[in-house]
C-alpha cells in the first residue's frame, strides 16, 4: 500500500541550523496522524517540506508515492492549511468559494455550502473582517472541499473556541470515514489528538522521538511502580523512558513487547499522554533514562 508521507534521512537546515534532521518516516495511508513537539521542534517544516513549499537539504520525502508539488495532479491530491490560515483579506466568502471552485477539479461545491452554513458564515463577508477563528474555519473549509487524498493541517483548531473546535475535530474523523482521506495535523493538544488520532509522531529538537500507531504505543507502554531508585532491577526487555523517584518508591514508564511479570514492580497502564510526555522528557542518545522529579 502507498504510505501517505515517507522520508528518508530526510534534513531541512536554515543557515547553520537545523529546523528537521534524520528524520526517516513511514505513514500508512488512511490514518490520522497527530504532529506533536515543543515550539521550534521542526512540526511546521515538515508539514511545509510534506506540502512542497520548501525543498529538503538532504534526504527524500514522499506523499502519495511522489516527490511533493511536481504538477497540477499531485497539488490536487493534498491540501495545506498553513499555521496562520491564509485568507484573501478583499475577497467575500462567497468569493473564496468560487475561486477553490475554479482552481480545483475534485472541488466538492455541496460540501463546502453546507460547512459554511453550519459554522454560521455570511456569503458576503470579506475575509479581511473574519475573526481568526471565523478565518481558520473558512480556511479549513477550502482545504477539505478540493477533496484531497491527504490533508496537512498545521495547529489547525489553535484558533477556534472550544465547540467549534470539537466539531472541526469531528467533521475531521467523518470526512476520513466517508473518503480516502489521510491526515497529518500538528497540536499542542494532546486531548485532541488523543481524540481523533490513530497515528502518532513525536518531533523533539529536529529529530523523531517516536512514531507509531497509537493503539500499539498504548499496548506497549507501562507504568512500573516499585522500591526506590532500584533500576537495576528491571529486566533488559524493558526499555526504561522515564522515572521519578521518591524516599519511598520509584516510577517508571517502560517500553516493552514482553509480559511484565515476575517483578517487584506493580504494573499499571498509561495514556496517551503519559507517553508523550515521557519520551519527550527523554534526553537524545541517553543510555540513562532521566530523573522527571525528585521528592523529599
Ligand atoms: N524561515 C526560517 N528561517 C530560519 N529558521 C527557521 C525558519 N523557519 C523555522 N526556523 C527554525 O527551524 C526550527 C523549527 O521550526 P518549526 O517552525 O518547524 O517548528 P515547530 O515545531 O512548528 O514550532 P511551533 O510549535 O512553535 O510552531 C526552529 O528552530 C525555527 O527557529
Amino acid at each position: 500500500m502507498t504510505a501517505a508521507l515517507q522520508t528518508y534521512g530526510l534534513g531541512k537546515r536554515y543557515g547553520r541550523r537545523w529546523a528537521l534532521s534524520d528524520c526517516t518516516l513511514r505513514i500508512p495511508a488512511g490514518r490520522v496522524v497527530g504532529l506533536i513537539g515543543p515550539n521550534g521542534a521542526g512540526k511546521t517544516t515538515l508539514l511545509k517540506l510534506a506540502a512542497g513549499q520548501l525543498a529538503p537539504t538532504v534526504g527524500g520525502i514522499e506523499v502519495l508515492g511522489h516527490r511533493p508539488a511536481t504538477g497540477p495532479a499531485q497539488l490536487s491530491r493534498v491540501s495545506f492549511v498553513a499555521q496562520h490560515t491564509p485568507t484573501y483579506p478583499d475577497l467575500s466568502v462567497a468569493e473564496h468559494l468560487r475561486m477553490g471552485a475554479g482552481l480545483n477539479p475534485r472541488w466538492d461545491a455541496g460540501l463546502a455550502r453546507e460547512r459554511i452554513g453550519r459554522i454560521g458564515l455570511d456569503p458576503g463577508q470579506r475575509a479581511g473582517k473574519l475573526s481568526g477563528g471565523q478565518r481558520a474555519q473558512l480556511a479549513l473549509v477550502m482545504a477539505v472541499a478540493k477533496r484531497p487524498e491527504l490533508l496537512l493541517l498545521d495547529e489547525p483548531v489553535a484558533a477556534l473556541d472550544p465547540l467549534a473546535r470539537r466539531e472541526f475535530l469531528q467533521g475531521l474523523v467523518e470526512a476520513t470515514a466517508e473518503q480516502e482521506l489521510s491526515v497529518v495535523l500538528s497540536s499542542h493538544v494532546i486531548a485532541d489528538l488523543e481524540r481523533i488520532c490513530d497515528y502518532l509522531v513525536v518531533l523533539v529538537g529536529s529529530q523523531v522521538r517516536l512514531a507509531g500507531d497509537v493503539e500499539e504505543l498504548l499496548a506497549t507502554h507501562h507504568r512500573l511502580i516499585g522500591p526506590p531508585g532500584d533500576l537495576a532491577a528491571v529486566p533488559e526487555e524493558h526499555e526504561v523512558v522515564s522515572a521519578s523517584h521518591t524516599d519511598r518508591q520509584s516510577t517508571l514508564l517502560i517500553r516493552t513487547t514482553v509480559p511484565i511479570a515476575g517483578t517487584a514492580w506493580a504494573a499499571g497502564r498509561v495514556g496517551l499522554e503519559d507517553i508523550v510526555l515521557g519520551h519527550m522528557s527523554r534526553s537524545a542518545g541517553l543510555a540513562d533514562p532521566p530523573l522527571l522529579e525528585v521528592q523529599q
